[in-house]
């Protein structure tokens, strides 16, 4: 089977997006060590865009070196709030300390994509959502961790908008595929045209 782009990415819910969208694709997770380069980035005091950009496009080129040709797409995503970057959950606690933190407040989630075809990048986005999250009480921010743990340690910020999570923001500005980790619309613009994809 003839893929339209390899994912290089570990992430079920990006691939999810793809499929969904009728992408065929290929799957090779990139070796990378992301939290090395995000230390480094942040002690250049690289903005949250730059850092997400500068991983995205780490991953692309890693599977790109491994040969195959065509399109491989990389992607990373931070979430930014008043400067600090968070990234997923360690474990439970964590979650709960990341939600209490956001609670009320207004934060960023920056989803960076990188295409790379022949060994350089081609294609590149970082789509942003704001999400202002709802003053929730602590019993249900314990109750929601604890039922969702296996679904949210997966996801920056400990939530998924199209589970529950919704349920703790009070407002949102950006699309889902952005805030679920894939600027989607911008990339499908792109791959259809180029004529990967039909349309
Ligand atoms: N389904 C869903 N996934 C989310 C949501 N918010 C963040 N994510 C996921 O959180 C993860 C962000 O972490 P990243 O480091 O960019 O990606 P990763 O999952 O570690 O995978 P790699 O690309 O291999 O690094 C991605 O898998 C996103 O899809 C959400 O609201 N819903």
């Amino acid at each position: 089977m003839s893929f339209d782009l390899i994912l290089a990415s570990a992430s079920e819910s990006r691939a999810r997006l793809l499929r969904s969208a009728g992408v065929r694709v290929g799957i090779t997770p990139p070796r990378i060590d992301e939290d090395s380069v995000k230390d480094a980035l942040q002690a250049e005091d690289a903005p949250p865009r730059d850092i997400a950009d500068t991983l995205a496009e780490m991953k692309a080129r890693k599977v790109a070196e491994k040969g195959g040709g065509g399109l491989v797409l990389g992607c990373d995503q931070v979430l930014s709030f008043k400067g600090q970057v968070l990234s997923k959950p360690e474990d439970v606690a964590d979650a709960m300390s990341q939600l209490r933190l956001l609670r009320g407040e207004t934060h960023q989630l920056l989803s960076a994509a990188v295409i790379y075809e022949d060994m350089k990048p081609v294609w590149r986005h970082v789509g942003v959502a704001r999400l202002t999250m709802s003053d929730f009480s602590d019993a249900y921010l314990e109750d929601y961790v604890e039922r969702n743990w296996d679904s949210i340690r997966w996801s920056v910020g400990g939530y998924k908008i199209e589970e529950e999570g919704i349920r703790l923001f009070r407002m949102v500005q950006g699309d889902t595929f952005t805030i679920q980790g894939l600027p989607l619309l911008e990339l499908l613009s792109y791959l259809t045209l180029r004529g990967t994809l039909p349309t």
